[in-house]
């Protein structure tokens, strides 16, 4: 796998925002590069039980894009983030993500099942925001953020302490540090959510209908700060949503799922406002009625 992206040191995370604009403050334009797609599905079929959930499903992202997956209920959407998550299998096909074969390993030039050890080092590549915040609800919230730096990087307590303050402040809730989940509002627990997940330092971060669980007042929070990591942040996307407006806002690139496969994919423009698919266009429709 000759991959340069391998061995780029200078790989963008949440400490590194992109363009001079960024560093000092302002907002830079999310603008992906043209080099290797940091995750590349190549003909990736999943099953569960007889249901084929992606169906040789090829897809694309590039470092530094924005990308939303938008699609109806049961289409597999979050099944290609749970599958990124190394949380569910795949059945057939090639995952590879940073260059590097995600579920297999290169074994005298064969692609074999990859061992716990490589997932594990994988993983470490992505950061990940559920629908339901997924807290550990016995721990405060700035244990919640510094537990995975200690125990999975093996940073000292002051190093994963530096790096809870940062993160928290960046979600706008440095003065909740010492309180515990249930203390909080959804919002500001998916806020926590977000902070844990970029603590990791990821590279790719993977945010499942993040606010599809909220009271409606308490969307906009989420919202926004996802928002600022978007503009700010040289971070790899990848967002599953029903939030239309946010996915217009955002995103560099729209993808409508179906029944396992990308229907049709472009620009928020192409896609929301000028779909071409009959199958889009029933589904914004109906979207529209909904809402
Ligand atoms: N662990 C599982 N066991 C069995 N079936 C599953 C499992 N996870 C998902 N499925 C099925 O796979 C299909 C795709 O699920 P997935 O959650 O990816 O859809 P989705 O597009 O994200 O839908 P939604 O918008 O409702 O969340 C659905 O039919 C779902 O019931």
């Amino acid at each position: 796998m000759n991959n340069p992206m391998n061995n780029d040191n200078s790989t963008s995370t949440p400490d590194h925002p992109q363009g001079q604009g960024a560093a000092n403050g302002d907002v830079a334009a999310a603008r992906p590069d043209t080099g290797e797609p940091i995750i590349r599905f190549e003909k990736v079929v999943k099953k569960f039980g007889d249901v084929t959930v992606l169906d040789e499903l090829d897809f694309e992202v590039r470092k530094g894009e924005k990308v939303t997956i938008i699609g109806p209920s049961g289409s597999g959407k979050s099944t290609v983030l749970r599958i990124l998550m190394t949380l569910e299998n795949i059945n057939d096909g090639v995952i590879y993500v940073t260059g590097r074969p995600l579920w297999h390993e290169e074994k005298n030039g064969e692609l074999v099942p990859a061992a716990e050890e490589h997932l594990r080092e994988m993983r470490k590549e992505m950061g990940m925001v559920f629908q339901q915040f997924n807290l550990f609800p016995h721990m405060t919230v700035r244990r919640n953020v510094t537990e995975a730096p200690v125990q999975v990087l093996k940073l000292s307590k002051e190093e994963a302490n530096e790096r809870a303050d940062k993160y928290l402040e960046l979600v706008g809730l440095s003065d909740q540090s010492d309180k515990f989940p249930s203390q909080l509002s959804g919002g500001q627990q998916q806020r926590v959510a977000i902070a844990r997940a970029l603590a990791m330092r990821p590279n790719i971060m993977l945010f499942d209908e993040p606010t599809s669980s909220l009271d409606p007042e308490l969307v906009g929070e989420v919202l926004n700060v996802i928002q600022r990591l978007a503009e700010e942040h040289d971070l790899t996307m990848l967002l599953v949503t029903h939030e239309m407006q946010f996915a217009k806002q955002i995103s560099d690139r729209v993808c409508f799922f179906d029944k396992g496969k990308i229907v049709e994919q472009g620009t928020p423009d192409e896609v929301l406002v000028h779909p071409q698919e009959p199958r889009t266009q029933e589904f914004l429709k109906s979207f529209i009625e909904q809402h």
